[in-house]
């Protein structure tokens, strides 16, 4: 199956509270920051291009090669709003792009094949949104999104206050792609100090070398 274009949005306009506040993505992991891995790693996998969804001032994120998109609707805190965003920018910038593809700006270790896993998922179910899992769990932020779906995310945030990803997605039917979690779980996000001492050592322990996932479980 040959993979639609898709707009990726690097999400990253949370308050990153368990990590003691601040922006996650800039925070240097070994020889790069989490968002230049997350963005190494999503780029080539979006042939429409990559964007970042963040709040407040965007200059903080000038080191990001791509546009930076806040969230349209003030008091609808949590990732669905980040998604609405980059779904509206999608349509106004790029009509002709169908879907969005998003990930969390916390995830250094994202799998190569991640858009075209979730694509191929999302066409076989004959739905219209995809979502990662691996180790049984649903990785929600980590999916793509019909661009038509902006609407209904809109109402279902504006008029119904959902802030709950999974509530949106068992509406709609959301497919799902797995991932093996060995030798590394590639939806490992760093929420905590803790978290992101595991990950130093595992980049330390790539010696270099980018860690290729691409096998289901
Ligand atoms: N646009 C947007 N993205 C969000 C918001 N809250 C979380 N996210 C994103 O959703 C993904 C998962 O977020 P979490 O790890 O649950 O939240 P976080 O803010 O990063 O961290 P905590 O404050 O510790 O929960 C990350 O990529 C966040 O940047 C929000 O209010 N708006």
């Amino acid at each position: 199956m040959s993979v639609p274009p898709t707009l990726g949005v690097i999400l990253a306009g949370g308050l990153s509270r368990r990590m003691g506040g601040g922006d996650k993505p800039l925070l240097r992991l070994g020889d790069k920051t989490l968002l230049e891995r997350v963005a190494e790693r999503l780029r080539p996998q979006c042939a429409a291009g990559l964007i970042l969804n963040a709040n407040g001032d965007a200059g903080r994120f000038r080191a990001f090669t791509g546009f930076v998109v806040p969230d349209s609707i003030p008091d609808a805190p949590g990732p669905l709003a980040g998604v609405l965003a980059a779904l509206d920018f999608c349509a106004a910038h790029h009509p002709d792009v169908p879907y969005v593809a998003s990930v969390a700006g916390d995830t250094p270790f994202l799998p190569h094949d991640l858009v075209a896993r979730l694509h191929a998922a999302r066409a076989r179910d004959g739905v219209e949104m995809a979502v990662a899992a691996s180790g049984g769990q649903l990785h929600f932020v980590n999916g793509v999104w019909a661009v038509g779906l902006r609407h209904d995310l809109r109402a279902a945030l504006v008029e119904r206050g959902l802030r709950r990803v999974g509530m949106w997605i068992a509406r709609h039917n959301a497919a799902e792609a797995a991932w093996a979690t060995e030798p590394v779980d590639p939806f490992l996000n760093l929420n905590t100090p803790e978290d992101f001492f595991a990950a130093e050592r595992l980049v330390a322990g790539e010696g270099g070398l980018p860690i290729q996932y691409s096998s289901e479980p």
